[in-house]
């Protein structure tokens, strides 16, 4: 019987690690103290290396800049981006535990909305006149969207067939009748993709026609995505089983030099859901919420965008049609037949997909490297805190 009893959700305090890309400042730590202090961060920093990211006291971290990323991939740093939110891979790749969890530093834990009218008020308004009331769920607990994901994450997924009451391991549901009973066991939970209020992560033109538009709307509930159906994954509230997928979680090249941005997680999340279907895997979405605190520059996001917006409708059929050999048994074996793939197929599109597809193989090639037993060792941030 799923959800019959239910464990605490175990923290996971040394088996996963949280990622941050950055070319701000990281203040909204300090709303996240309480979730994030037991956990070890992970900081990627974009940008100019020589400018100096502070990190609140008392956090257990370790920051890279640009000047790491090239020291330790040497060559292979070209297949990270520079000036792009897309950097924060390089933590997935780095990490030696076995989740991660990356955020934006403009995501912050969502107020307990239904008893906070938030007219638009700014966010950091909130912050200097009120407490923000941790969100609480309906039997009155505080929501810790880590701890959520860190859920989500440790239970099963139901890829196979959908349960129309949704998550059926979750405490207070469960498979509904004429669900069979051979798919109860359900797969392995590869990601756990979060979503956000306030500032919905819309593409630019949504953005520009409706620039005041809010998301308010909080649904209580956990999905599997359907195998065999893509989704947009956004990298803003992420969780992810390192060890079942990683080697997936390649952040597609944007930014300096790039075609595209804001095609990052896109990518990523089609690739690796190809990738889950074929492992049989699960992808879940829903909660937990974060609260979105900036919306970014729409015509700044229109010109990093727009490629991307018409090479999608070529870029969907690829993904929805793409088939991986049997013989492809891990994840890296399954990335690498994906990259040959979207060299012949997509690279006629646009010579940017050849690139792409050369730096997809040189991602396995540094993550295989870099998690080697030598490899492990190798890797000396610029910075580390207690
Ligand atoms: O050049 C850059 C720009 C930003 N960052 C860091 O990346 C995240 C997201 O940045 P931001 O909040 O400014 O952008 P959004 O449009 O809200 O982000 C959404 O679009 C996706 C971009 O592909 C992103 O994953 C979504 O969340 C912040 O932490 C910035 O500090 C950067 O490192 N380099
Ligand atoms: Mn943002």
């Amino acid at each position: 019987m799923a959800g019959s009893s239910v464990k605490p959700t175990p923290v996971l305090k040394d088996e996963l690690d949280i990622v941050i890309p950055t070319i701000r400042n990281l203040d909204f730590l300090e709303m996240w103290r309480p979730f994030f202090e037991q956990y070890h961060l992970i900081i990627v920093q974009d940008g100019d290396p020589s400018k100096i990211i502070k990190v609140p006291e008392g956090f257990d971290y370790e920051l890279y800049n640009r000047n790491d990323i090239n020291r330790i991939l040497g060559p292979k740093a070209s297949c990270i981006s520079f000036k792009d939110s897309a950097c924060r891979c390089f933590g997935y790749m780095v990490s030696k535990k076995k989740y991660i969890y990356t955020i934006d530093d403009d995501c912050f834990i969502f107020i307990d909305y239904p008893s906070v009218h938030i007219d638009r008020l700014d966010f950091e308004v909130i912050l200097r006149d009120m407490k923000p009331l941790v969100a609480k769920n309906p039997s009155g607990e505080q929501i810790n969207a880590l701890e959520q994901h860190i859920k989500n994450l440790l239970s099963p997924s139901t890829p196979f067939f959908f349960n129309t009451l949704y998550d059926p391991y979750r405490e207070g549901a469960d498979f509904v009748r004429g669900y069979p009973f051979s798919l109860r066991e359900g797969a392995p939970t590869a990601v756990s993709h979060g979503l956000w209020l306030n500032i919905p992560d819309y593409d630019a033109p949504t953005q520009l026609v409706k620039p005041l538009e809010r998301n308010t709307r909080y649904v209580d509930t956990v999905l599997t995505v359907p195998k065999g159906t893509l989704f947009p994954m956004c990298g803003m509230n992420l969780g992810f089983n390192r060890e079942l997928i990683g080697p997936a979680m390649y952040f597609g090249l944007m930014g300096d030099g790039q075609p595209i941005g804001r095609y990052d997680d896109m990518w990523a999340g089609w690739c690796m859901k190809v990738i889950c279907d074929h492992m049989g895997y699960g992808v879940k979405t829903g909660l937990p919420y974060i609260w979105h605190s900036k919306a970014s520059n729409p015509f700044v996001n229109l010109k990093k965008e727009y490629k991307g917006i018409y090479w999608q409708e070529d870029l969907i059929p690829f993904f929805q049609s793409a088939v991986l050999p049997k013989e492809c048994v891990t994840v890296q074996q399954c990335y690498i037949e994906l990259a040959k793939q979207v060299k012949e197929k997509l690279g006629k599109i646009d010579p940017y997909f050849i690139k792409l597809a050369d730096a997809m193989v040189t991602w396995i090639e540094a993550w295989d490297e870099l998690n080697s037993p030598a490899g492990k060792s190798s890797k000396q941030p610029n910075s580390t805190a207690k």
